[in-house]
């Protein structure tokens, strides 16, 4: 049955909502968030990292652990995450204070966001706010320290938040190909995130035709023991319906509309320009109708925004309960596959509820020593870096692709297990070329990515291009962003790797020239040479006596 509220229901005032960036990975989900234009929303940076933290886009920010870290991160420690959060919880609480929604994105596995994040959330909850988290597992080559962190933080996330949306980058990573590197996999990531979290903002915050509430969203994630399906896709022109439905549809967590097929609640919301016609929202229900029970209820709800222009963008959540879900085989080809990739307790729901996760892309909600997760090679097409080309192509899909449901469960299949940075074609002897067979890679103490050889000269090789990257992304007065950190790790791995001494790194390095947006007026610093981390006769940014300028993994080598 398709309910359609007159009422206006309890959407809530964007002021009320609150999106929260939680260390280095959260800062730059909340750049993207803020990139891609969110109105009205307030964003809120938390980290123990001083210099990422100045470097954040939001508005408010709150440095954690001032004391405890004095202005560094916590080097992967998830205690001292958890206690620098505590010495900032007064501050936090007033920020939180009154807010009805509040968003958290993190990245689990570090020190900072996996400490932290569990009493960010505690204390939203007892501020009165419904708590979304959209929190990312670690890479499979980060390996397995960090797994474990992450898994840890996530089990304590899945009771403390209403909702919690999981994304595995190592699957974020396959939307974009091998060859693209680190960077491009993250920022993959953080596009997705971010449009999570808009459409989230879109159901409950933006008054509608037919509104949905928080309520409805609710009861749309409420069951016991179940994860979230998300899916939201956007088209524009000639049946720009079916083709944000498709988009919608191929979210990895929704595996083609498969998973919906069980679902007991549907919540739909479709959001369009000032064309937005009854015509197609019923075409778009009846091509909804095939992948969703008829004894489903399902919600619906539409709003006019003019800012959409010609375009429809369509949100569908649900959730599965975990019995199913642990059923339903992963589907190859186009549709992405969704493994449980940690083990739960019950998540609870709004209201001290036992509850759902969400995920946009993956949402887990499963039991004690569930299998470790397994990356799985995807197709789907990756989004170019702009805006309109992607979603042209996105469009171009969609259009070629008929809107039937999928008649078939797949099994699993060996050839779609691929790792991330595996290459597909390689000859066996090329595959395992460089791998020292003597070390046990699965060791809980290897280092973070941990890489072959080979993969580190192909890691070092698109170093140049990663650095052009970031470097467009570098606010003014900032020498690196966040993620270059993580970068620069690979890096160095990768010279150790090769034998280089530091200085040939530094001469490689040297050469490299930053590229700027068009338009972009802010200067230019080389990372080496010249005025280190700073302009031309500014003071060096000198912090309990550590130079913030110098980059930090840099800092840390010394000590
Ligand atoms: N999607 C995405 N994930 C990221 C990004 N940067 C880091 N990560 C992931 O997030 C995890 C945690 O990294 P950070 O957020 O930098 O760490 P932190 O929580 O600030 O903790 P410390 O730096 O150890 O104090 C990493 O292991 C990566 O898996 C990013 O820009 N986007």
């Amino acid at each position: 049955m398709i309910e359609f509220p007159q009422d206006s229901q309890n959407t809530i005032p964007t002021s009320s909502v609150k999106i929260v960036g939680l260390g280095g990975a959260g800062a730059n989900m909340l750049d993207r968030v803020a990139l891609d234009g969110l109105d009205g929303a307030e964003l809120l940076a938390l980290n123990t990292d001083i210099r990422t933290l100045s470097g954040s886009v939001a508005g408010e920010r709150i440095q954690l652990g001032r004391n405890l870290t004095k202005g560094l991160g916590t080097g992967g420690d998830p205690d001292l995450g958890n206690q620098a959060v505590l010495e900032a919880e007064d501050e936090l609480r007033a920020a939180l204070k009154g807010r009805k929604i509040v968003f958290i994105c993190v990245g689990l596995g570090g020190g900072t966001g996996s400490g932290a994040a569990p009493i960010v959330a505690r204390v939203a909850r007892e501020e009165g706010a419904f708590v979304v988290m959209f929190a990312t597992m670690p890479f499979v080559f980060e390996g397995r320290r960090r797994r474990e962190q992450a898994e840890t933080a996530l089990n304590e996330l899945a009771v403390l938040s209403n909702a919690l949306v999981t994304f595995d980058n190592s699957r974020m990573g396959e939307l974009v190909l091998a060859k693209q590197g680190i960077h491009e996999a993250f920022a993959a990531a953080d596009r997705m995130i971010s449009e999570s979290i808009k459409a989230v903002i879109r159901l409950v915050v933006r008054p509608g035709l037919i509104n949905i509430g928080l309520d409805d969203l609710m009861s749309a994630l409420r069951t016991t023991r179940s994860r979230c399906l998300f899916g939201s896709g956007i088209a524009r022109g000639k049946d720009r319906a079916q083709k944000a439905l498709r988009n919608a549809l191929s979210s990895p967590l929704l595996d083609e509309g498969a998973l919906l097929e069980d679902a007991e609640t549907v919540l739909v919301h479709l959001c369009g320009g000032e064309d937005l016609t009854l015509f197609e929202i019923e075409l778009l229900m009846e091509s909804l109708s095939k992948f969703v029970p008829k004894k489903a209820h399902v919600l619906f709800g539409a709003a006019i925004d003019p800012s959409m222009n010609d375009q429809l963008s369509i949100t569908l959540v649900s959730s599965l309960p975990e019995e199913r879900l642990r059923q339903v085989q992963p589907r190859g080809e186009a549709g992405a596959a969704i493994a449980p990739t940690s083990t739960l307790e019950p998540s609870v729901g709004f209201d001290a509820e036992p509850e759902t996760e969400p995920e946009p892309d993956v949402v887990e909600a499963v039991e004690e020593q569930a299998p470790e997760p397994e990356p799985e090679r995807i197709s789907i097409k990756a989004p170019e870096v702009d805006d309109d080309s992607w979603l042209q192509s996105a469009d171009k899909e969609a259009s070629e692709t008929p809107l039937e449901k999928p008649e078939e469960k797949k099994e699993p299949s060996d050839e779609k297990e691929t790792e991330f940075f595996a290459e597909p074609e390689l000859e066996e002897d090329e595959e395992t070329e460089g791998i020292d067979s003597d070390k046990d890679v699965t060791e809980p103490d290897e280092p973070p990515f941990a890489e072959s050889d080979e993969e580190a000269k192909e890691t070092k090789s698109h170093i140049p291009e990663l650095n052009k990257v970031e470097a467009a992304k570098r606010k003014p007065g900032e020498t690196k962003t966040s993620s270059e950190d993580v970068f620069e790790s690979s890096l160095d791995d990768a010279d150790e790797k090769a034998g280089n001494k530091p200085d040939e790194k530094s001469d490689e390095k040297s050469d490299e020239k930053p590229v700027r947006k068009p338009g972009d007026p802010q200067a230019e610093l080389s990372f080496e040479g010249g005025p280190r981390g700073r302009f031309e006769g500014a003071s060096p940014s000198v912090f309990e006596g550590e130079d913030l300028d110098v980059p930090a993994f840099l800092r840390k080598k010394k000590k």
